[in-house]
């Protein structure tokens, strides 16, 4: 196993963050970290990088104790923290060297590294100078220098635009061919696009552990689409298999399919014969939307 926890639990003062956590992640795993904000999602995180002390229970990284071996846990982790933190003053390069030297890192993987986040064409720059987006490669490229069996992300997409957030979750897709991930969020969206399953804390507690290819509706599926104009209803509903249409606010329209067959190129399509623009497309899970909101219910 790339990640066990088991029986953790922590409180801060009188408040328990986490209660009776356990779980498994196999080598080469893209997990999902879901909760509502305050479940409890940063404190595993802190925990799992050896950066807080659990209270009780136990937790192995590339089965080194988070206790007891905080080094070798160090050396097969790589963290992006929430929020990203990082020096605006020093230059990208400049930057992951400092990082390589700290974190023991051989020089030669700054430049591959570089290239695996595809920070070349900024790496000549001031880290004040990027966007969000290649902040946040930057800081993956960071966490990556060290080359750790396990990487752990806290909500890498936050405050990203659309396109900014499609080009990271390729990358993490890309990373995750070689990587075990965890990956925390509480967009549903970015675990149906990345992961391969999900866990779900809330309020401390682990409430769900479900790979998405059980959770998925085989012969449904709910297509969310928005146009940049208005389309009547009935038109949507001629498309094949389309067996509900619901506007759901401005120009989206959220259409259900009884097919196994992935309905976006129909959509878009569609939008091509019909003189609109598709501004975003994207397959959503039912189940587990309706899980999350279930599990996670005040
Ligand atoms: N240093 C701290 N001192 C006291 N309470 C804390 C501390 N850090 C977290 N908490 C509390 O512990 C609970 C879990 O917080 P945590 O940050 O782990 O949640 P989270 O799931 O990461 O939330 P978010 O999605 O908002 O980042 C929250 O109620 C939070 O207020």
């Amino acid at each position: 196993m790339s990640l066990s926890v088991q029986q953790l639990e922590k409180s801060y003062g009188s408040q328990k963050a986490l209660h009776n956590v356990s779980f498994e992640i196999a080598k080469g795993e893209i997990v999902g970290f879901l909760g509502p904000n305050g479940a409890g999602k940063s404190t595993l995180m802190k925990i799992l990088t050896t950066y807080l002390p659990a209270d009780s229970g136990s937790a192995t990284v590339n089965q080194h104790d988070v206790q007891k071996e905080q080094r070798a846990v160090q050396r097969s982790i790589g963290y992006l923290p929430e929020n990203n933190p990082l020096y605006p003053e020093m230059y990208v390069r400049e930057y992951l060297q400092f990082n390589a030297e700290v974190y023991g890192a051989s020089r030669d993987r700054i430049q591959l590294v570089i290239e695996q986040t595809g920070l070349q064409p900024e790496a000549h720059k001031k880290i004040g100078q990027l966007s969000k987006g290649y902040k946040q490669r930057v800081g993956l490229a960071a966490a990556l220098l060290h080359d750790p069996e396990v990487l752990l992300l806290d909500e890498p997409t936050t405050g990203l635009d659309p396109n900014q957030l499609q080009e990271i979750r390729k990358l993490i897709r890309e990373i995750g061919k070689e990587k075990t991930i965890l990956l925390s969020t509480h967009i549903m969206k970015e675990v149906e696009a990345v992961c391969d399953r999900v866990l779900v804390l809330n309020k401390g507690r682990l409430v769900a552990d479900k790979k998405l290819a059980d959770l998925r509706d085989k012969d449904e599926q709910i297509i969310e689409v928005e146009f940049d104009y208005r389309v009547e209803e009935v038109l949507l509903q001629k498309l094949p298999h389309a067996r509900e249409v619901r506007n759901t606010g401005g120009f989206v329209y959220e259409i259900v399919f009884s097919t196994q067959q992935d309905m976006r190129p129909a959509v878009f399509d569609f939008a091509h014969d019909n003189r609109l623009k598709t501004l975003q497309l994207s397959r959503k899970n039912k189940n587990l939307e309706s899980l999350f909101s279930e599990l996670t219910q005040a």
